[in-house]
Formats: structure tokens, sequence, C-alpha cells
């Protein structure tokens, strides 16, 4: 039964600001109960008033139809240019700099790289192993980042950067989305007003920073010595890259390239692979379903990057993971000019909110929104077939959609592989299934798991 999409549904300042505040889940779920199913909702939220829209056919005229209309600008995009550089793509090198990162994290790069990352994983996890032994609960919501930055800083950077100074990169860059979350709460407040943690993001700013302009620097003296740089990792391709009129980067923008890719490859994996285990718990069929798949492909291991693409239920808990916990909860965009969406004017400086959160519970788009099911993602299937292009939007849409889809499935198969192939991960007390909304959307608190090694690896 398709529902009317030309309604249009206000929450005022009173009721969903000071919830939102409080608790942005607790907002999020008022927006929720306000749609009905899809309506699109005008929240009052201070001068911005923004559009929550949430039905995949709002998505698709945002993100496919038209999207120069709606920028990535203003609210989230501020606060995060300070860290990664632009992001609305306004001054053209946005897309060269797109068009670098999907030669690095896509198609035949991405099957070249497969052993490597499977092998940083799996010494990441026997790391782990040391730190789990006679039961004592590792901090999965510490431990699962640190994997995904050496698997992503191996990739991404080869020599470039020690271990050491991954980890503190990678620590650093998580400081600093914490730091930016008061501003998140508070949208209409100005960039040029201090706000709380403002000092803390600036901190870890000066860190990254301090990380990531040497290595760019002396990238950049390596190329002048030898001339064009063969090296296969971002900065490399970064430098090789020329913008449509014949400049090079500058080294604001070769830091900006590589502490961006950084930035949005680790932080939403990292809060995904920590909440992965809470969800198999509560899953036990499905956990089942994955200690058997593991178990026929890999044995006793090591996971290798041939396995990876044979582990094709695991994949599917990946992506249901992320339709129930979207870790990029909200998509921002400011509207450019006057438009019409489903029925309702949007006028131009307006905001407009996209939630991956809200679609991938709409009970007509995804029955049994709250059931996790990774046979919702059978690969050929008819559900599969037969859903809303624009229904599945954890990983956006559009000439903005996520360029580390592939890179992320790989990963995440690798890390849940190679530790499940060793242990029966289980958690050292509940962790709740509401999430946090943050920058990322996550785990409400730390994820503690016990690994219990299997008999081969004891
Ligand atoms: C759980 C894993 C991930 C999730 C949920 C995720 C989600 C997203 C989403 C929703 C967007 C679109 C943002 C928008 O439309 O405004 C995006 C963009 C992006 N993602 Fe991911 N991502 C993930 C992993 C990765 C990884 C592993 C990489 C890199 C290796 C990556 C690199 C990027 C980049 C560079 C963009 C910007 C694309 C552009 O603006 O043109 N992501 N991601």
């Amino acid at each position: 039964m398709p529902v009317p999409f030309d309604r249009l549904v206000t929450v005022p300042f009173r009721r969903f600001a000071p919830r939102f505040a409080r608790d942005p889940l607790n907002g999020i779920e008022l927006v929720e109960s306000a749609s009905a199913g899809g309506d699109i909702v005008r929240l009052g939220l201070g001068p911005l008033r923004p559009y929550v829209l949430s039905r995949p056919e709002h998505i698709e005229h945002v993100m496919a139809a038209n999207p120069g209309n709606y920028v990535r600008e203003g609210w989230l995009w501020e606060p995060l240019s300070r860290l990664v550089g632009d992001t609305s793509g306004s001054d053209g090198l946005w897309w060269k700099k797109r068009e670098v990162y999907q030669q690095l994290v896509n198609g035949p790069a991405l099957r070249g790289f497969a052993d490597d990352l499977a092998a940083t994983v799996v010494g990441a996890v026997d790391e782990l192993t040391d730190r789990a032994r006679g039961g004592a609960p590792i901090n999965a919501s510490e431990e699962m980042p640190r994997i995904v930055y050496r698997a992503i800083t191996k990739v991404l950077l080869g020599s470039r950067i020690s271990i050491p100074h991954a980890d503190r990169l990678g620590d650093a860059l998580r400081v600093a989305s914490r730091a930016m979350q008061p501003r998140l709460l508070a949208p209409f407040v100005p960039a040029r007003m201090p706000w709380p943690k403002d000092r803390e993001f600036t901190r870890a700013l000066a860190t990254v920073n301090g990380i990531a302009y040497p290595i760019v620097e002396q990238a950049q003296a390596d190329a002048d010595k030898d001339g064009s740089p063969e090296g296969t990792d971002i900065v490399s391709r970064l430098l090789r890259a020329r913008t449509d009129d014949g400049q090079r980067f500058t080294r604001t923008d070769l830091r900006d390239g590589m502490v961006g890719l950084f930035t949005a490859g680790t932080e939403t994996t990292g809060v995904a692979m920590a909440m992965v285990w809470a969800v198999l718990e509560n899953n036990p069929d499905v956990a089942a379903r994955v200690y058997d798949e593991v178990g026929r492909v890999v044995g006793a291991g090591p996971v290798t990057g041939a396995h990876l693409p044979e582990l094709v239920y695991t994949r599917q808990v990946a992506l249901e993971m992320l339709r129930i916990y979207p870790p990029g909860w909200m998509l921002p965009r400011m509207i450019k000019q006057d438009d019409v969406i489903g029925g309702v004017p949007v006028k131009a400086g307006g905001l407009i909110v996209l939630s991956p959160y809200l679609t991938h519970r709409l009970a007509d788009v995804w029955p049994d929104p709250h059931r996790f099911d990774p046979d919702r993602h059978t690969p050929g299937s008819t559900v599969v077939r037969e859903r809303h292009r624009y229904a599945y939007l954890s990983f956006g849409a559009g000439p903005h959609a996520c360029v580390g889809r592939q890179f992320f499935l790989l990963e995440a198969v690798a890390i849940i592989a190679a530790l499940v192939s060793r242990f029966r991960p289980r958690l050292a007390e509940p962790v709740s299934s509401k999430p946090r909304l943050g920058l990322t959307l996550g785990p409400s608190t730390p994820v503690r798991l016990i690994l219990d090694p299997l008999p081969a690896s004891a």
C-alpha cells in the first residue's frame, strides 16, 4: 500500500529541543513516532527548523535526482570541515580527491590488498590474545577501532606511518570527533562563538596536524628528489594527481585528503565493529550461522584475503548491522533553491536532514524492521531485487555516496572471521540495544568482551 507523501508534520521546539539535547536518540524517537511511517517532519530547532526526510522516494529526490540543490554546508559539515577540509565539493577539488579515493579503495586495487588487509587484522587480533588471557575482558570499544586503524593505515598509508603514530592519529581523530558533539547538539550556535569541548577539539586537531603534515612534507620531499612518487598509498596517489586545469594539490590539500579519508574510514567502522558483538550475542541463531560459515571456510585459520569473498553470510551480517545501527545516522544538506519534495515546498537556505536511522525503520519498506535478519541481504534474492533502490542508506547515495563501502565489507568480514576462527566472544556484561547518537551512532556503553579460546588455539 503506497503511503501518501504530501504531508508535513511539525514538531515544536519545546517538545523536541529539550529531549534532543538530553539524549539525541530520544529526540529521534519522537520524530519517528511523529512521522508515522514517512511523512516529512519539520523540527523546532531554533532558527534552523530542519526538514527530516526518511522515505526512499524523498531520499532519491535529494541525493540522486537533484543533488546539486542540496549541498554539504552548515550543520555537521562546518565543524567537520575544521578537521578534514572543505566537504562541499564547491571548489571542484573534492571531486578530484574522490576520484583518487575510488582508485585506491575500490575495484582491482581492493582485490590487490585483500591479503595484506587480512594479515594486518590477524596480527592485530594476535595482540589481543595476550590481553584476553585467563578470561580478562577486553574493551571492544577501544580495541576494535585500534584494529580498524591498523588495517586502514596499512592499506592507505603503507610504510609512510609507524604503528605507534597510526595509533596516536586514530586516538586523536576519535577525540576530535567526540569533541564536536556539543556543536552538533546546538546547530544554531555560530562557529565563531566558543562552545564546550572546543579546546579539546583544538588540542586533538593539533595532534592530527603534528602527525599528518610531516608525512605529507616527507612525501613531497621524496617526490622532488625522485620525480613522480611510485607508491600506491593515498599520499603518493594524491601527489601524482592533477586538477582539471593541471594544478598539483597543495600541502594543505594533501593533508586534508589524507585526514579526510582516514576520518571517514575509521570512526564509522570502529563503532560498527564494537556493536557487532552485542548484536551477535543478542541473536544466537545468527551467531551460530556465522560460526558455522567461518569454521567451514577458514577452519583454524589464519584468515587470508582468499577467504573473504566466500564469507557471504558474515558479509550479510555486517550489512544488516549497519541497517539497524547506521553509524552515519543523519546526513544533513543545505537547500540552495526553493523546491518541492513529496508535495511539501522547501525554502532556499533551509536545512534538510536525511536519516538512515529512520528510513531503516519504516515498516512498509523493511517488514518487521526491528528484527535483526541478515537474510534481507541475500545476494540475488527477490527481497533484494524488489526493494526500493534508496531504501538502504547506510553508505549514503548519489554523487557523495561512500567510496569505502567495499573496503568496509572486506574489513568487517576479516575482523569477524579473525576473531571467530580463534575465539567464542561473549559479552562481559549486557549492552543496551539502544544506541548512543553522537557524530556517529554507536553502543551506549563500552562493549567489554571475554574471548574464550577455541580448543585449537587454546
Ligand atoms: C561502517 C562503515 C562506513 C559507513 C557506515 C560509511 C558511511 C558513509 C556515508 C553515509 C557517506 C555519505 C555521506 C553523505 O552523503 O553526506 C560516506 C561517505 C564517505 N565515506 Fe564512508 N562509510 C563507512 C566506511 C568507509 C570507509 C572504510 C572509507 C574509506 C576507506 C570511507 C570513505 C568515505 C568517503 C571518502 C566518503 C565521502 C564521499 C564523498 O563525499 O564524495 N567510508 N560514508
